[in-house]
């Protein structure tokens, strides 16, 4: 019995949408679902009782992070990732592959993995599909990512096939190298860049691996919102409708229902924790930042309706007031408020899903949706 599971409960009959369960060995969550990212094992400035409170019952971490500080190997004393940020639910770790790509000319890509440099310490450091799933398994992760190459966007059909091929002989040989299937499941990620005949090969061959769960990547990486939704649209249909789908650094109103429409389970991304540090707010009409003078002598909670903490306890004008003062509350009560209203966001679609009427949730929340 694999680790992982996925329990399909509904299929829109209009739509891509679809609701369901994903079992792992630290419980259950629904799907639709969005993971706030904790990337040096905390969702920064939340507590995890505060993350439960707000319906949060799945959290991202990162290989890359964790690989360079505080090590795998302190993780793995404290008994995984679970025990040492005291998370007891469950935990879904980012290759590095996306990480490690990011950092543009500071590494070098090979057959064998990638060599670069810490962007903490500038030390050489070096990750490959071997060392990224020791590593995933030494942090005691639920779900780990093959590790793969984000093709940057643009990228001409040459590279993006070069590159594509060499993450699907990544992905066997992080099947390959897996000790721990009966506790960590594995998602193949689906690369190909914006190219169909790419993204077909790269989801046929990844799912004759037999992963528990396939992520789509190479999205969210500055392409037009109606290219992701055109590749995404290709590429779903190819995958098992048994198992989960996953895109990759998905995190906004507008993206998250058109990737729901599409058959898309499970999304990540940092914007809105980031954000939410810099005092923006997201609300069901758009975004506002609650540093604008504006909002100086307004007593209204960020969102009128919201139920979560920071909107049942504090006003605009306090909240505008403690960034003013560059007080640590005001990125506390800003995180709590964007992460409630994505996975409120969340239980909304779902709940479409179940009842049959997500296309009318989904055309509600065009019309009411400012750019
Ligand atoms: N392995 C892998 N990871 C990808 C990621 C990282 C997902 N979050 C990981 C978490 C683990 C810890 C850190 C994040 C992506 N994130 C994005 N877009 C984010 C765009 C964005 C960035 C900042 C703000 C808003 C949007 N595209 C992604 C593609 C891939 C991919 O192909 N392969
Ligand atoms: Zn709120």
């Amino acid at each position: 019995m694999p680790s992982i599971t996925y329990e399909l409960q509904k299929t829109c009959p209009h739509t891509g949408a679809r609701a369901g369960l994903l079992h792992t060995p630290h419980g259950t969550f629904q799907t639709p679902m969005f993971m706030p990212v904790g990337t040096q094992a905390t969702v920064k400035t939340m507590t995890p009782e505060e993350l439960k409170a707000m319906g949060s019952q799945v959290i991202l971490s990162n290989t890359y992070h964790l690989f360079l500080r505080p090590g795998p190997e302190l993780v793995e004393e404290a008994g995984g990732l679970h025990k040492f940020m005291n998370w007891d639910q469950a935990i879904l770790t980012d290759s590095g592959g996306f990480q490690v790509f990011s950092l543009g000319d500071m590494r070098k890509i090979t057959e064998e993995g990638v060599t670069f440099r810490s962007h903490i310490d500038g030390s050489k450091q070096f990750l490959s599909p071997e060392v990224a799933t020791k590593v995933q398994e030494q942090l005691g992760s639920d779900i780990a990512m093959a590790f793969d190459e984000c093709i940057p966007y643009p990228a001409d059909h040459d590279y993006a096939k070069r590159s594509t091929a060499r993450t699907t002989r990544w992905a066997h040989r992080c099947q390959e190298a897996r000790k721990a299937h009966d506790r960590q499941g594995m998602f193949g990620i689906v690369q190909g860049g914006m190219y169909k005949d790419l993204r077909k090969q790269s989801a046929e061959e990844l799912v004759a691996m037999d992963f528990e769960g396939y992520s789509i990547g190479g999205l969210s990486v500055g392409e037009p919102h109606d290219l992701m939704n055109e590749i995404l649209e290709y590429t779903t249909p190819l995958l098992p409708t048994n198992k989960a789908r996953y895109l990759m650094g998905v995190g906004t109103a507008d993206c998250l229902v058109e990737g729901v429409a599409r058959g898309i389970d499970m999304f990540d991304c940092v914007y809105p924790t980031r954000v939410a540090r810099n005092g923006m707010a997201m609300t069901w009409k758009g975004r506002l930042n609650i540093r604008n003078a504006q909002f100086a002598h307004d007593w209204g909670p960020l969102e009128e309706g919201c139920q979560c903490y920071t909107c049942k306890n504090y006003s605009r004008a306090y909240i505008r007031h403690l960034y003013k003062a560059e007080e640590i509350l005001a990125l506390r009560l800003v995180t709590y408020h964007n992460l409630y209203f994505l996975l409120e966001f969340m239980r909304q679609m779902r709940q479409a899903i179940l009842e049959d009427r997500f296309p009318r949730f989904r055309m509600q929340f065009w019309d009411s949706f400012k750019k």
